[in-house]
């Protein structure tokens, strides 16, 4: 049996505690007296949440294994405090059949740093056209629940009906990417407004997302069915969303970092790492973003970690890829921006960050209470550490991160996934465990 102790750790709405750690569950919770042959995690000061859970990972394997792999995006994971990741199906072939998924659940299991959670392409191939193997994703030992054509709206209304009357009766739920391709194509790159018109940038208006989501609220009523709006970015979103789930309609949806504390303005030097899909938007939709992920309207916060390569990212901004980094400093924007300004607490943001993207992933094991029988997955934050994001310092195999040389207030220090640290830099920053069974050494880009 392996033995881990977490001593003096801050736990939600209680007193500092020592946590006993037996295999891959919390066994012990109070003061505990260290058992011989137990690894001790000192976490006096540091905040201990439920391992965090995000629903919105680009790993890129396969297919684009130069721009991120399962093993270095799972490092990347644990280092931002992740202990499941749902691994979007828009890889090089297209995560759409049952063998897909079991493939990227073994990858992930070998690498053991994170669970690794399959997402399902909605449509073969995600070319919007003929449904996948839903059913048999489903049922296949990578147990499918969240599916997604994401980089790609389901903009034909049929397709989407059918997608959500197939996933209801085994629980699933469909994962909008919102965009109306009439109105915002794959060439739109900038929030439609002035920033656009003065850079002559091809705007993407927020009525693209807007109409989409109004449209998936309706379809998810008539259906019955289960809806998640991914990366919302606009007030007008937030507004349907509100309504919707006023009226009792299925419907979940996740806020990524970036929209939470980036603005178009950033888009005015032409620098192709602030462009991303859906884009940066003005301070007013940021602030009804904000507004809804602290009264719930917005259940989740979800990276949307796009690395891309140094080839397909540095160039001019119109042919630049769209994406940037997110898993490693999704915890410090978090903290910074709404923990700092007295939006959330801290057991709102487990909340946000574990419990809630768990449970609208189909995670029974992930996001729970740390309490006496549940699995351990867990992360220490120590919510005064200041950071400064060093870009070349990152796990992940790209380099596109959008926070590079910023100070962020409030940082992961260390991880366990499974009753094991996966990641632990308590002892000053740039220490890193050595792990046992994962190449995370990718980053030579
Ligand atoms: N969100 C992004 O900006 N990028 C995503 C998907 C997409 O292009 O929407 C990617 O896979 O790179």
């Amino acid at each position: 049996m392996t033995r881990l102790v977490i001593r003096g750790a801050r736990l939600l709405g209680a007193e500092s505690a020592d946590l006993l750690v037996e295999d891959a569950v919390i066994t012990e919770v109070g003061s505990v007296s260290v058992p011989t042959g137990a690894e001790v995690l000192d976490a006096d000061g540091l905040v201990a949440l439920p391992g965090l859970v995000d629903l919105h990972v680009h790993l890129r394997e396969p297919g684009r294994e130069d721009a991120e792999t399962i093993a270095t995006g799972s490092a990347a994971a644990a280092a931002g405090g992740f202990t499941a990741v749902f691994a979007m199906a828009n890889t090089s072939p297209v995560t759409d059949t049952a063998e897909a998924a079991e493939r990227v659940l073994d990858l992930g299991r070998a690498c053991g740093l994170t669970e690794v959670v399959p997402v399902g392409a909605v449509t073969k191939g995600l070319e919007g056209a003929e449904l996948a193997e839903l059913g048999l994703m489903a049922r296949s030992r990578a147990k499918v629940r969240v599916f997604s054509d994401d980089g790609h709206c389901i903009h034909d209304a049929r397709i989407m009906r059918r997608a959500l009357e197939y996933i209801k009766p085994f629980g699933g739920v469909i994962s909008q990417h919102a965009q109306d391709p009439s109105l915002a194509g794959r060439e739109a790159c900038c929030h439609e407004g002035e920033v656009s018109g003065r850079l002559g940038l091809p705007g993407w208006p927020g009525i693209a997302e807007e109409s989409i989501v109004a449209r998936d609220v309706m379809l998810a009523r008539h259906t019955g069915s289960r809806v998640h709006v991914a990366h919302v970015s606009t007030a007008g979103t937030v507004e349907v969303i509100r309504w919707a789930k006023a009226q009792g309609i299925d419907v979940t949806a996740e806020v990524t970092p970036h929209h939470l504390a980036l603005t178009t303005d950033l888009l005015l030097g032409y620098d192709p790492v602030y462009k991303v899909n859906p884009p940066l938007r003005p301070s007013e939709d940021v602030e009804a973003l904000r507004a809804a992920l602290a009264d719930g309207t917005i259940d989740a916060v979800a990276t949307d970690h796009a690395p891309h390569a140094r080839h397909d990212k540095e160039h001019a901004f119109v042919d630049a890829a769209f994406g940037m980094l997110g898993l490693e400093t999704a915890l410090s924007v978090v903290s910074d921006v709404m923990v700092r300004s007295g939006l959330l607490d801290w057991a709102d943001v487990a909340r946000v960050m574990s419990s809630a993207p768990a449970r609208i992933g189909g995670l029974a094991h992930q996001g729970r209470e740390l309490a006496v029988g549940s699995p351990a997955h867990i992360t220490l934050v120590d919510p005064d550490r200041e950071v400064t994001v060093d870009a070349a310092a990152s796990r992940s195999r790209s380099r596109n991160n959008p926070w590079h040389g910023r100070t962020l207030r409030g940082a992961v220090l260390a991880t366990v996934h499974q009753g094991r640290v996966t990641h632990d830099v308590r002892n000053g920053a740039g220490t890193r465990r050595e792990l046992t069974n994962a190449t995370t050494s990718g980053a030579d880009l």
